[in-house]
């Protein structure tokens, strides 16, 4: 019998598990279950989520290794007994921006963090919810002794025993560098923690988990199924899918993402890049957007077509939709940094609207996004080998086919997979076996997308893509 490893994604919409074999990376089982929606979620959802999706992976029994791939910069704040103190508030979670504004301020600007941390904190980053906190719910903040990440807690709930009252001491809370680069107060440079920075957001220290190498072990379930580190998400989507240096990977899931391996450290002051750690060992710059794939299931719902009818439709309306443009902002944004942005529709004429030329402009303004984060992380020096295009998003004809249009380059598409769970189920085998690298699984045949670039759709985004309105306050509703 082979032996087998499993990872998990504990992703913004939902908990997907893979089971695999260890040494050939063969698919052997899955499973998945849905999150709660909003961008506020008591931690105990995803361990229930993380319960129904390895029961219907079938289970751990005949597992040998398991490992956690999670969204980035989720905020779970811990008491003293190891209890939750309030809903975790997510990555999407955009209460945290005037918080972000002030620690710039604070420390003298974005030079000051990308030195620091290796990247310029907007909401996203947990630093900025532990103001948000310290500023807002002061008691929740007082009572915060320790302050981890969605992937970390859910290891620690696996350690303890999943759906049980076992909690392990604060001093067990385990993370891992990929994760710990997405906080704001962990230095990839320096492999080291920034505590000051943590307590200059929530005003007093608190236990922060122990940063474990990559293939490091990380304790064992009540059952004996060794834990890997875990990482977040991104890091994990690059462990799945092998990716080597110079590697991009773009991920059109609830988060737009354009990342690249790269073997040293990034410092953007502008903080377009965030400079982010890998699960290797290296580093992985990234580009995040709030909105992609949630913007197609938007336009879907609109135009009342499924994702394959708005695919086709999008496929039906020529390159530029003619002059049509989506600015897709509909969650505010946070690259560029506009969280209290609005999406917007322009060039609407008789000609343009019609179903087709908005699923086009759909298509192509999510992925103007993810072009101008190309751009952002091939300027960080290292040459692109490869472009990758993943995420529950990429499940769309339409997406794969205009992609390599947009971001004028060639585009890779693997075929459908879990490719974060498939990366913690990775990491799970590289703990099981040890030494200097992950075991090389073969990776399966990946389409080729290559289409002639019309600069035209970017230079027209370009133009109308400031030309948004505020969100409406929620009292005025
Ligand atoms: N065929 C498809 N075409 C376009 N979008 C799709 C398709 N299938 C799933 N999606 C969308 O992909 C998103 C989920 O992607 P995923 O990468 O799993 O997200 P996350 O990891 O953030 O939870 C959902 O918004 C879903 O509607
Ligand atoms: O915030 C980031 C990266 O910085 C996001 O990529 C989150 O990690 C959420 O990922 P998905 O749920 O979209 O995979």
């Amino acid at each position: 019998m082979a032996t087998l490893v499993a990872g998990v994604d504990s992703s913004t919409q939902a908990c997907k598990v893979v089971v695999r074999e260890a040494d050939t990376g063969r698919l052997v089982r899955e499973g998945r279950a849905a999150h709660p929606p909003g961008t506020e979620v008591a931690p105990a959802a995803w361990e229930q989520a993380l319960r129904q999706a390895l029961a219907a992976a079938g289970g751990l029994d005949d597992v040998a290794a398991v490992a956690v791939g999670g969204q980035q910069h989720g905020m779970v704040c811990l008491d003293d007994d190891g209890a939750v103190v309030r809903p975790a508030l997510l990555w999407n979670d955009t209460r945290s921006a005037a918080a972000a504004a002030e620690l710039v301020a604070e420390l003298g600007g974005g030079q000051e963090w990308a030195d620091a941390v290796g990247s310029v904190p907007v909401a996203s980053f947990t630093v900025t919810k532990l103001r948000w906190l310290a500023t807002h719910e002061p008691d929740a903040a007082a009572r915060t002794a320790a302050v981890c990440l969605p992937h970390d807690w859910l290891t620690w709930r696996l350690a303890g025993g999943l759906g049980t009252d076992g909690r392990p001491g604060l001093d067990a809370l385990v993370t891992d560098r990929g994760d710990a680069s997405g906080t704001g107060y962990w230095s990839p440079a320096q492999g080291a923690y920034r505590s000051d920075l943590l307590e200059r957001a929530l005003g007093h220290g608190a236990v922060l988990p122990r940063v474990l190498g990559p293939a490091e072990q990380a304790g064992q379930t009540p059952d004996g199924v060794l834990l890997g580190p875990g990482t977040g998400d991104n890091a994990a989507a690059a462990l799945g899918l092998s990716a080597e240096v110079g590697d991009v990977v773009v991920s059109v899931g609830t988060s737009g993402v354009v990342s690249m391996v790269a073997t040293t450290p990034s410092a953007d002051p502008t903080g377009t890049v965030a400079g982010f750690a890998d699960a290797t060992g290296h580093f992985l710059p990234l580009v995040c957007t709030l909105n992609a794939a949630q913007v197609l299931d938007a336009t879907a719902r609109l135009l009342g077509v499924d994702h394959d009818g708005l695919s086709r439709l999008a496929l039906e309306a020529p390159a530029g939709a003619g002059g049509l443009v989506v600015v897709p902002y509909l969650e505010g944004e946070r690259t560029p940094d506009r969280p209290d942005a609005t999406g917007a529709v322009h060039g609407l004429t008789q000609a343009t609207a019609t179903p087709a030329h908005l699923a086009r402009a759909t298509v192509e303004g999510l992925l103007c996004g993810l072009a101008d984060g190309l751009d952002a992380i091939a300027a960080g020096g290292t040459p692109v080998r490869r472009v990758l295009l993943v995420g529950g998003g990429a499940r769309s004809a339409a997406v794969r086919e205009i992609a390599a249009t947009v971001l004028g380059v060639p585009v890779l598409a693997p075929p459908p997979a879990e490719t974060v769970a498939d990366g913690a189920a990775r990491q799970a085998a590289w703990v099981l076996a040890g030494g200097d690298a992950p075991p090389p699984w073969p990776a399966s045949g990946v389409e080729v997308h290559e289409a002639d670039p019309v600069p035209a759709v970017r230079r027209r985004y370009a133009e109308v893509r400031e030309l948004t309105a505020s969100r409406v306050a929620p009292a005025a509703t």
